[in-house]
């Protein structure tokens, strides 16, 4: 598969790349960013968190916001950032920001229009590591973080298939889809309209049958303006109490929603993954 460099940026003696290529779970040209630490070679390849960005987001967001470069190169561990969904002028969209392109939901979509490429969960969990697996100097040991929407993903991939992660975390995670607006109007337009589809997309619902959970490191803002409506916090943490010794739910007051809140805590996701991947 060709990948095609758009972009690179030395940081913290590693590198920032940016990357285009075909794919073929969401049938559309898809940007990936990754970055790489000083100590990835050949002889020394590296475990890889992948980061599930929210609404509105690209490649670029986390990127360039999160500030989490030094403790990445520090902990020897490289960063895939993909798109929230498929993009281009054939894609199908929507007028609002939490619907179509910026907003895949993580969901393989059964409805027209959004069957056609909306396939997110396919694309992030087997065809980008694949291609990360196969271009990069990068270990098979993978965890996964996100934020909101992309807290929601890295959930639901973390909870559906496990045996392909060592751990995950989330900020401010859009938590019990079913029941929030965000969630609602994303899977109605790309699952339809028995709730029953929905099931295997939502983290509280998951919970609720699953025996046993990967480690898993939540943090949550206090000043988020999304927290009552839309996140489901509460819910989750109910859902995670039968795994409280692998499950911790950091709340911090003051905190809202942006990248100012991921920059105060990455450093402290990072090290949580970094531990999984040295047992
Ligand atoms: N109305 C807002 C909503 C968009 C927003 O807040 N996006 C968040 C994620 S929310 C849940 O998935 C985000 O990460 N934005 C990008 C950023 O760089 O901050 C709006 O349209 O701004």
């Amino acid at each position: 598969m060709q990948l095609e460099n758009i972009a690179q940026n030395k940081v913290h003696d590693g590198w920032h790349k940016r990357y285009r290529h075909a794919a073929s779970s969401t049938q559309c040209p898809m940007t990936f960013a990754i970055y790489l630490p000083p100590q990835a070679s050949k002889d020394t390849p590296v475990p890889v968190v992948y980061w599930l960005s929210g609404l509105t987001c690209t490649d670029e967001n986390f990127m360039q916001k999160a500030g989490a470069f030094k403790r990445a190169a520090e902990l020897g561990i490289a960063i895939v950032a993909p798109d929230t969904s498929p993009r281009g002028e054939d894609v199908a969209d929507d007028k609002d920001y939490d619907l179509g392109q910026g907003a895949g939901f993580y969901v393989n979509a059964t409805q027209a229009p959004w069957n056609k490429h909306y396939n997110m969960y396919d694309y992030v969990v087997n065809e980008l590591p694949e291609l990360i697996e196969t271009h990069f100097p990068v270990t098979q040991q993978r965890a996964l973080a996100g934020h909101s929407m992309g807290g929601h993903g890295a959930l639901v991939i973390g909870l559906t298939a496990s045996e392909r992660y060592s751990s995950v975390s989330a900020f401010s995670p859009i938590a019990n889809p079913i029941a929030c607006p965000w969630g609602q109007k994303a899977f109605s337009a790309y699952l339809g309209g028995a709730e029953e589809d929905w099931y295997q997309y939502d983290a509280v619902r998951l919970l609720s049958r699953a025996s046993d959970i990967l480690p898993m490191r939540i943090d949550q803002g206090l000043s988020d303006p999304f927290l009552d409506e839309q996140l489901g916090i509460e819910k989750l943490e109910r859902a995670l109490a039968p795994f409280n010794h692998k499950a911790t739910v950091h709340r911090h007051a003051g905190y809202d929603h942006s990248y100012f809140f991921i920059s105060s805590f990455i450093d402290a996701h990072l090290t949580f993954h970094a531990d999984y991947f040295n047992r």
